[in-house]
């Protein structure tokens, strides 16, 4: 066994990265990682987290909208966004510091700097210190991909929405997958007139069909306005008018303050050093892993977005956990990718988990869809008639539970709960065989009929 600095390197500390590490050190590994810009990665850093922050600052707008029918008098409400970014920027210090400190306490050691592939078993860091571990580990993540039109570097990505200077009066987000949408529910609900411009007719590509349908009529009934089928031309300061001017191929441009891509995101593997080592790439620029996370070169793995299995972090974390398990602790296991459930923060939120309407059909022929359109008791007060829609998708013969997807207030936290009944593999005998907590919205999901 030739000697070496480290049992494991890994390169990036974000959900993949850091659960990798932490699990691989407690299984007795020598782990070290090396982390270019803060420790925690997207989701605590610019994702997840404080993106799940601002939503819960901006629902505040609907709550005090209600209140008046519930009795009270709000005077001078008002609000201010340098207070809310930075109240959510402190927060996500203090969740930096944390993660930092399970690693320290782990024994993993931490290089604040860039690392690149120098070869099978060794990472060259920024500062040129070359170092060898018997296997390495990359969890780089992904970076929003800004497409190419003239005037693009006018424009913004997720990144930057967490620490804008002002609060654009005009917000033109341009994408209709969850970053786009999430934004532009944040700013309506913070009194920013919001546009979103999608290149296709389709929404959130990957949810029912039916509750993406709702969430539009939603999003459209509280002023955002959509430009379907439409892409971004060209984007041109105006500096007199102090504005941006985005041209989507129409007789006049439209006026924004700030243009917010969010087209996707792509692997980041760009100047990773892995034709060092014969780490080969998909089709899609992904790094090319078995079901083990094993790349092309059998010392490197890797986990989490750079491998573009699925953009989530508790997959990435899973995925992490699985390598340490398997490679560390003597436990050879891999991720299983059915039945993830996932949500958008939309507002009202959605979620979903297993087979949509159309995929359940695509795949079975006939299938059995009960479902639940319905006023939540909590939106009586609210000046929006905004219905809710619960879907249980069934295999005709068997009645087990194909799909539940939803939309509706605290979408999310029900449908956590309800993906174990698929996950356990119960049928809708078992949601009927269910009393009801009256009342509640999630009684829903055990009354369909
Ligand atoms: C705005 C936004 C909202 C999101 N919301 C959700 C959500 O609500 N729920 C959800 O499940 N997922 C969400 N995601 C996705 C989630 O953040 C990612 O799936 C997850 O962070 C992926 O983890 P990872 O470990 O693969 O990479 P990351 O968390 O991106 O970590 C990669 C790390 O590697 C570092 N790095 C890169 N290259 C190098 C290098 N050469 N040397 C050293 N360090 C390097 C980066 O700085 C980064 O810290 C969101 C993403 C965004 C952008
Ligand atoms: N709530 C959550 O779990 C959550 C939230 C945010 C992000 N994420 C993760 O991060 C990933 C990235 O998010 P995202 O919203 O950037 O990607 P996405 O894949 O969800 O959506 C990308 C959107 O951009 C559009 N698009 C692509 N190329 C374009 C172009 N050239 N011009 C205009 N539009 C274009 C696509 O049609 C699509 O609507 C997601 O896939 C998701 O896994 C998850």
């Amino acid at each position: 066994m030739p000697d070496f600095d480290y049992d494991l390197f890994v390169i990036g500390a974000g959900s993949g990265g850091v659960r990798a590490a932490r699990i691989s050190a407690s299984h007795g590994a020598r782990v070290a990682v090396a982390e270019e810009h803060r420790v925690g990665g997207t989701c605590v850093i610019r994702g997840c987290v404080p993106k799940k922050m601002l939503v819960y600052g901006s629902m505040f707008a609907e709550e005090l909208g209600h209140a008046g029918n519930y009795g009270w008098t709000i005077e001078g409400a008002r609000f201010d966004w340098p207070t809310l970014r930075d109240f959510v920027n402190r927060d996500v210090d203090r969740l930096e510091g944390l993660y930092g400190k399970t690693l320290e306490s782990h024994g993993v050691e931490v290089f604040a700097e860039r690392a690149t592939i120098a070869g099978p078993n060794t990472v060259r860091l920024a500062s040129g210190r070359e170092i060898t571990a018997a296997h390495i580990l990359i969890a780089v993540g992904a970076w929003p991909m800004m497409p190419d039109f003239p005037g693009v570097e006018h424009c913004i990505s997720s990144n930057e929405m967490f620490h804008l200077e002002e609060q654009p009066k005009r917000l033109m987000v341009v994408g209709g997958g969850y970053i786009a949408l999430e934004f532009a529910g944040i700013f309506n609900a913070l009194g920013s007139e919001v546009t979103v411009v999608n290149r296709s007719d389709r929404l959130l590509r990957s949810y029912d069909a039916q509750v993406v349908e709702r969430a539009l009529h939603i999003m459209m009934g509280r002023g955002i306005t959509f430009h379907m089928n439409r892409l971004v031309q060209s984007v041109t300061r105006d500096e007199e008018a102090g504005c941006l001017l985005v041209d989507l191929g129409d007789a006049d441009p439209i006026h924004a303050d700030q243009v917010l891509i969010a087209a996707g995101r792509v692997p980041n593997t760009s100047g990773l050093g892995l034709e060092n080592a014969g780490v080969e790439l998909t089709e899609r620029g992904a790094i090319k892993v078995d079901e083990q996370s094993r790349t092309t070169c059998p010392s490197i793995y890797a986990v989490g977005d750079v491998t573009d299995r699925v953009q989530l972090t508790p997959v990435a974390i899973r995925e992490g956990h699985a390598f340490a398990d398997s490679v560390f602790g003597g436990k050879p296991r891999t991720v299983d990718y059915a039945n993830i459930p996932s949500a958008v923060f939309t507002q009202p939120p959605l979620a979903g988990v297993g087979l949509t309407e159309e995929q359940a059909r695509q795949t079975y022929g006939s299938v059995k869809v009960y479902s639940s359109d319905f006023r939540p008791m909590k939106n009586i007060f609210s000046p929006h008639a905004e219905r809710g829609l619960y879907k249980l998708i069934v295999d005709e013969t068997s009645e087990k539970i194909l799909g539940i997807h939803m939309i509706g207030p605290e979408a999310p936290e029900i449908l956590q709960m309800a993906a174990i009944a698929l996950t356990a593999g119960l049928t809708k005998q078992a949601f009927d065989d269910t009393v009801a907590l009256h009342p509640s919205m999630a009684e829903e999901l055990v009354l369909l009929k």
